[in-house]
């Protein structure tokens, strides 16, 4: 008997957007940080990378069990920032959802599509949560992004649909115009800044989403009490934020184990962290009224699991 006589499934990512949308999402994948705090729910052990020093790129291994949404998967994710220059995407990748009873292959997914979209809403999720606590009062809310690729456009988007803000500001170090247009002419309040400085001044929500290993953000241009999503620097020796700044914060972890090994944000600046996120989520950990928050994320399995299970029952309900 072979477990092939019931083939894979192969998942596209035209399939994969079809059903993340962000109102199915956003709680998914809430559901998965609020697990990942929660003991003996998910295994997930720190991803294992390969350096490829030649080509200055990094594969990743990245598995992950998430009981409570049933979701056993591994990705495979390969970094290589240099593939900006010859017109490919900086991150690809595959994901691998298998059966949790028997550990049978199911699908094999798009990964790139996965990886933009859960990542965005893993950040949406951590900025909902620290707003329940530590909400700045007064002024209309302005959203700032760094960095404008793919993911700076999937959170000026996310952060428009669970937001409302009044204008999502854009900062990339090359210029944004064609990104701004692409989401204005989707509804996006978005506008175009020319330094960081003006696209976070009065900010109340600040995403970081670049692949700078020097900090591009600073401790002065950052309104007291903002919250912060840093999306990049995974990686021990890359800074995206300066140390003032975060060692200013409070920080919440996607996952602490792999933030206190790869975010060279918290090793780099000697900052401790509150917790994890998930336990804000929880309100076992509730953030400070008035201080400046951080989610750190690094990336998670559990993020990658959870989205492609979700997509594998949506298309195929009787399949499990
Ligand atoms: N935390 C998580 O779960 C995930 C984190 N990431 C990280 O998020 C970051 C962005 O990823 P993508 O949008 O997919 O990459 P991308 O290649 O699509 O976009 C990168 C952006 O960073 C800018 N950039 C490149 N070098 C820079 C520098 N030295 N200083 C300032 N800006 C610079 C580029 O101009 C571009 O706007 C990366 O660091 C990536 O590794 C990506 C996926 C998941
Ligand atoms: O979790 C993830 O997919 C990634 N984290 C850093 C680069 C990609």
């Amino acid at each position: 008997m072979s477990w092939s006589s019931c083939p894979i499934k192969w998942i596209s990512s035209q399939e994969i957007r079809a059903v993340l949308q962000w109102d199915v999402l956003v709680p998914a994948i809430t559901e998965a940080l609020q697990a990942v705090s929660t003991a003996g729910a998910v295994v997930q052990p720190v991803r294992t990378k390969l350096e490829d020093k030649e080509n200055a790129g990094t594969l990743m291994v990245m598995p992950g069990l998430v009981r409570p949404c049933n979701a056993l998967a591994t990705k495979i994710l390969c970094k290589y920032p240099g593939n900006a220059a010859k017109g490919l995407p900086t991150h690809t990748s595959l994901v691998l959802l298998n059966d949790t009873q028997t550990g049978v292959p199911l699908a094999l997914l798009e990964g790139d599509s996965i990886t933009e979209l859960r990542t965005a809403a893993a950040s949406a999720a951590a900025t909902l949560a620290v707003r329940k606590f530590n909400k700045p009062t007064g002024s209309p809310c302005i959203v700032a992004v760094l960095g404008a690729g793919t993911q700076g456009a999937a959170h000026a988007r996310v952060m428009n649909h669970i937001l409302k803000p009044q204008q999502v500001r854009i900062w990339s170090r090359n210029g944004c115009q064609s990104l701004v247009s692409k989401l204005s002419s989707e509804g996006v309040p978005a506008v175009s800044c020319s330094s960081v400085q003006d696209a976070v001044n009065g900010a109340c929500v600040i995403n970081t989403c670049t692949l700078a290993s020097k900090p591009v953000l600073k401790l002065p241009w950052v309104m007291k009490g903002a919250h912060i999503n840093s999306v990049g620097a995974a990686n021990g020796n890359d800074q995206e934020m300066e140390s003032d700044l975060v060692r200013s914060a409070q920080i919440y972890a996607d996952t602490a184990e792999a933030v206190m090994k790869e975010a060279g944000d918290l090793i780099l600046s000697g900052s401790k962290l509150e917790g994890e996120i998930g336990e804000v989520i929880k309100g076992t950990l509730k953030p400070t009224k008035g201080m400046t928050t951080i989610f750190k994320s690094v990336g998670m399995a559990a993020e990658d699991a959870v989205a492609a299970r979700l997509v594998y029952d949506t298309l195929y309900p009787s399949k499990h």
